[in-house]
């Protein structure tokens, strides 16, 4: 059974959501999910007058225990079009794991939020990829198989590079039923090609 990690960063719920629906898409097809989130590093005062979403259940992550895994699935929400600084801050204290290989061969793959629909979705998708990439992860997207990112009849998130949502300029909008449905079909894919290349 494929071991998978769902590993967010989430300031207002919208990327705790979708790491949700990751999780419960990499259950259905056999996996065992744990879902966790990296520290936040803006001072609590802050966070409490921004109106952050502080309380997620998730447990916060130890960078040592990436290695345990067979898939981790990455998720966060845009700063200025690229990954949040609170994961890459983690990602940062992962040399250790890189210098040694320690991911070489695992699956890894990216879901984000933007609050527009232009707002840096590939980009935020990319910069994660990129740094899977480093790690020597064998990267999952969103294949077509998920036919609703194709949709044109309603506003929705969805790209080949992975699930992504779009939360409004307020954060006022939620994933949407067809975000949600790309994001267990990634969860599903994820779980079954971790599983073909256990080793
Ligand atoms: C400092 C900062 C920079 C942001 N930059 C962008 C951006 O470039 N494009 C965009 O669409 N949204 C941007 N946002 C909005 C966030 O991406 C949005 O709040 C997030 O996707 C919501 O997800 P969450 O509820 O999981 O935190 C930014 C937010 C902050 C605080």
């Amino acid at each position: 059974m494929a071991k998978i990690l769902v590993l967010y960063y989430s300031a207002y719920g919208h990327i705790e959501t979708m790491a949700q629906a990751i999780a419960e898409g990499a259950r259905g097809a056999g996996a065992q999910v744990d879902i966790k989130r990296v520290p936040e590093l803006v001072p609590e005062e802050v966070a409490r007058r921004s109106h952050y979403k502080l309380d997620q259940a998730a447990p916060i992550a130890k960078v040592e225990e990436l290695a345990d895994y067979d898939a981790i699935v990455i998720g966060t929400g845009t700063r200025f079009g690229r990954m949040s600084s609170q994961m890459a801050n983690f990602l940062d204290q992962a040399g250790g794991l890189w210098a040694r290989g320690a991911l070489h061969g695992k699956v890894g793959s990216a879901f984000v939020s933007t609050a527009t629909q232009h707002g840096g979705q590939e980009t935020t998708l990319f910069s994660i990829i990129t740094n899977l990439l480093h790690f020597g992860m064998v990267v999952v997207g969103l294949d077509y198989g998920h036919a609703g990112q194709m949709r044109l009849d309603e506003v929705t998130g969805g790209s080949p590079y992975g699930s992504t949502t779009i939360a409004g300029g307020d954060g006022s909008r939620q994933p949407s039923e067809n975000e949600l449905e790309g994001a267990r079909y990634q969860g599903r894919v994820v779980a079954e090609t971790a599983q073909r290349l256990i080793r």
